[in-house]
């Protein structure tokens, strides 16, 4: 296990006393940052303890994590934990309605994201603040206001009833996309605020384990059955499962609303996903039973309140899931804090400042990779011209390390900024939009006319960044 990075910096007397609002992956990783550099972190969930009230499995989208998350994990010393109950995902595999597979790397030979499930990876983070003296956990307590100007939270107990007001000195709202702090400083003059909802919904679904509790799927990959207007994927568990989760309109002919019956699920299924259908036995009960769960894009501007209230996580950012971003891009959050705090010691006001004016367009960055890769996984990875436009890219980025990283490799192994790389990504794209009339097959790159044309555009690349 690495060391903590900011336990060596950290100061063990006169900090101020911290609130985190909301123990989700976001906030319990954040107490684990702040407390170990000294400070006394109060953390206050709405939600029961996880590790007692037994929350069920396998209900909610596994995470892809990736190496911006891992790399915060790794500030706080707990990628290793991690890492044992991660599956890594080498690339994509497209199912055809035919059951025909084809394939797309991630990135180099081995790299990978990893399929992790978010109860455990909550609970393994939960453990380890509780295993820490300066960080105080209080379940089932439910923030119903934020009274900025007195600095006061009033607080009501879910088990007990009791209500209570309690004073912060500074205030983390990582309370999610339907953050109470951020309810509060929505109030104030010329808050910036806008929320969208996609048309889709998703429901959760299962590809059980084989008899022997094999995989009966390739395990280390992220199953795509792309089919144009809506899509279904699965990621691998470790007990030999696939978390299923359809990504589907909510109106229209072929959407939620036109399935309502399990023969009518049944029969859907069977003709579109006809490969997966098998492995599901409890697919009509799971289909009518499983919430239809929404996807909410929320933007909001500032981020802080003075120097006593900060948004990270989903309260400032929430995206929709399509890129595997969400956790990792709050995760990162945790990690910039924790390097601001280290450059700015305990000035509040310039961490604070700094903190959003860094990650604010970022954050919207990541929301616009996040709707464009939807459009990606339920359609284009269908295309075969989509496929060999991403072999020729890895090529060219083979040839040209210094001039070309892919799009996706900027966003998932690099901790390149997001807006930085949707940039880049944009760039590069029409650059392909340029070659690849001039490809027909992956051998075409050797053909001299499609080097002399690549080879000019690495110089063009190459002036821009001695310009920049
Ligand atoms: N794979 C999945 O299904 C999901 C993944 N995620 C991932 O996690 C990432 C990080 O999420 P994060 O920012 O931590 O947000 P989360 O929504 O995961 O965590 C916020 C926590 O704060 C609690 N909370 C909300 N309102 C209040 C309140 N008024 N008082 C006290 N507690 C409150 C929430 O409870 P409650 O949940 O009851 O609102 C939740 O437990 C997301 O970007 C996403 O990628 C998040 C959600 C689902
Ligand atoms: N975790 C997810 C949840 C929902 C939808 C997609 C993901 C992904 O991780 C997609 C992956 N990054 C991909 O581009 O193939």
């Amino acid at each position: 296990m690495g060391t903590p990075s900011s336990a060596a910096t950290a100061a063990a007397t006169d900090l101020s006393p911290c609130t985190i609002m909301g123990a989700g992956l976001v906030g319990s990783l954040l107490a684990l940052y702040l407390a170990r550099r000294g400070h006394v972190v109060d953390v206050y969930e709405r939600r029961a303890d996880p590790r007692l009230s037994g929350a069920v499995e396998g209900r909610s989208i596994n995470l892809a994590l990736s190496d911006r998350g891992w790399r915060a994990l790794e500030g706080v010393g707990i990628s290793e934990q991690v890492r044992e109950v991660a599956i890594p995902m080498y690339r994509r595999v497209m199912h055809d309605q035919q059951g025909r597979l084809t394939y797309q790397p991630y990135g180099r030979e081995n790299q990978a994201i990893y399929s992790v499930s978010r109860g455990g990876l909550n609970r393994t983070l939960l453990n380890l603040t509780e295993a820490d003296p300066r960080i105080r956990m209080h379940f089932n307590e439910h923030c119903q206001h934020v009274d900025l100007r007195a600095r006061r939270l009033e607080m009501h107990n879910t088990l007990t009833d009791q209500e209570q007001t309690l004073p912060f000195r500074r205030l983390f709202g990582a309370d999610g996309a339907y953050s109470a702090v951020r309810g509060a400083m929505q109030k104030t003059d010329r808050y910036e605020f806008s929320q969208s909802y996609l048309e889709y919904g998703y429901k959760e679904l299962t590809i059980e384990a084989g008899p022997n509790s094999e995989w009966q799927l390739e395990k280390n990959a992220l199953h795509i059955w792309p089919r144009g207007q809506y899509m279904m994927i699965a990621l691998p568990n470790l007990d030999g499962s696939f978390n299923c989760t359809l990504f589907f309109p909510y109106e229209g002919q072929e959407s939620f609303t036109a399935l309502e019956t399990a023969p009518q699920v049944q029969e859907f299924f069977k003709e579109r996903f006809p490969d997966a259908v098998p492995f599901m036995p409890d697919l009509a009960e799971e289909f009518i039973q499983n919430p239809t769960g929404s996807l909410i894009t929320v933007k909001c501007f500032p981020w802080v309140h003075k120097d006593e209230i900060v948004l990270l996580g989903d309260a400032s950012h929430a995206i929709v899931p399509f890129y595997g971003q969400g956790m990792n891009a709050g995760f990162e959050d945790c990690s910039v804090l924790d390097s601001l705090l280290n450059q700015y010691g305990e000035d509040w006001h310039m961490v604070f400042s700094e903190f959003q004016r860094q990650r604010k367009p970022n954050a919207d960055a990541m929301a616009d990779l996040a709707i464009y890769n939807f459009e990606e996984m339920r359609d284009r990875v269908a295309n075969p011209r989509f496929l060999l436009q991403k072999k020729i890219e890895s090529k060219i980025s083979a040839q040209y390390p210094d001039q070309w990283l892919p799009l996706y490799s900027q966003v998932t192994f690099s901790d390149t900024p997001y807006a930085d790389a949707w940039a880049n990504g944009q760039r590069q794209e029409s650059i392909m939009q340029r070659l690849m009339p001039h490809i027909q097959t992956e051998a075409d790159y050797d053909l001299p006319a499609v080097q002399e044309m690549v080879r000019q555009e690495m110089e063009k690349i190459d002036a821009l960044s001695s310009m920049a």
